[in-house]
Parts: structure tokens; sequence; C-alpha cells
């Protein structure tokens, strides 16, 4: 059985952080959805900051074990944005650095959209508009919700982001026991 809202986890090796499913918010009250979907592809969903709305399958990242429980995921996407991850799931806390492209922080709107069913618009964007000078935004952030999902579970992000879910998530709302999706 699925291990739903397993804030309790203890986190040790790599396997322990693949297949889990996070949510976080970062001190500058953006709110992130996040999922380890295997040992090197991510998923997410933007609930809250300059591009919420926005959400993520199947984005190729570098997933590393660099001690005991703590985790770095590093990526660089069709925008041209690049992401740093450190999880420290064992305190509940990570630290995050996303550097945007300068068109990002200018037209956010075109990148708030399920971004699979519009790659070429992103490689048009990003020759497009103007790459420099990026924006860094350095952020710690606490994990509000850990869920057990397994590897490569499709259901965890497969719709876009509604006002209310990841209240809906962490009250237990939206996975049943398997963790598939309870309203589809
Ligand atoms: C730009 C994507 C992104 C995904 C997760 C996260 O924590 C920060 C940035």
């Amino acid at each position: 059985m699925a291990n739903l809202n397993h804030m309790d986890k203890k986190f040790k090796t790599l396997d322990d952080f693949l297949g889990t499913h996070f949510i976080y918010t970062y001190d500058n009250g953006w709110e992130y959805e996040w999922y380890a979907k295997n040992d090197h592809t991510v998923d997410y969903r933007i609930h809250g900051g300059m591009v919420a709305g926005r959400w993520v399958k199947d984005q190729e990242a570098h997933i590393n074990l660099l001690t005991e429980g703590i985790y770095k995921i590093a990526w660089t996407e069709p925008t041209g944005t690049d992401v740093a991850l450190d999880f420290v799931p064992n305190e509940h806390k990570l630290n995050g650095t996303i550097f945007f492209p300068k068109w990002v922080q200018d037209h956010p709107e075109i990148t708030v959209t399920f971004q699979n069913e519009h790659i070429d618009l992103m490689h048009e964007s990003r020759e497009k508009y103007d790459t420099y000078p990026k924006m860094v935004v350095p952020e710690f952030a606490t994990i509000t919700y850990m869920g057990d999902a397994g590897q490569n579970n499709e259901e965890v992000i497969a719709e876009a982001p509604y006002e209310g879910m990841t209240d809906d998530i962490r009250d237990g709302k939206y996975f049943d026991e398997n963790y598939k999706r309870i309203n589809k």
C-alpha cells in the first residue's frame, strides 16, 4: 500500500528518495510541488510565485545522494531556466536556486502552461527574447508534505494546478491508498 503524507519518513539512501512526492514553500512565499519520478526524471507543478500555474512532466535531471539523507538535483529546461535543489528531507528542508533567463522574468505568462505540449514555443521564445541578465532566486524552503508515490507513477503530476490543490493533497483528499487520483 502506498504511504500517504509520510512526514515522519527517515531518508538514508538514494532509493529512499526516488519515488517521493514533495510539497514545499520557499521563504519568499513561492509554493512548489515536485516528484522524484526515477533516478533521472522529475515532474513538478507550481502553485505560487512568478510562474504559478506552470507544470512539467518528464524533465531530465541529475539526481545524486551527497551523503546519507542529503540529495542534490540539477537540470536545465527548454526555456533556458536552470535549477539546482539540495534536499534535506529529514529536516523538512531544502535549498533551491533557480536561474531564470531574462525573458522568463519579462514574459512569465509564456511559460505558465503544461510545458510538454509547448516545447517548440519555449525553444522559439528563448531565441527571440533576452537571456541576460539572468534572475537568480536562491531560497530555502520548508517541506509541508511528503508522500511515498513509488517510482514512475504517472498519476502524481497529471493535471493543471488549481486553487486548494495542495490542501487537498495534504488533507488526503487527492490520492487513494494506491497513490492514484481519487477524482478524475
Ligand atoms: C523551475 C522549476 C523548479 C522546480 C522546482 C523547484 O523547487 C524550483 C524550480
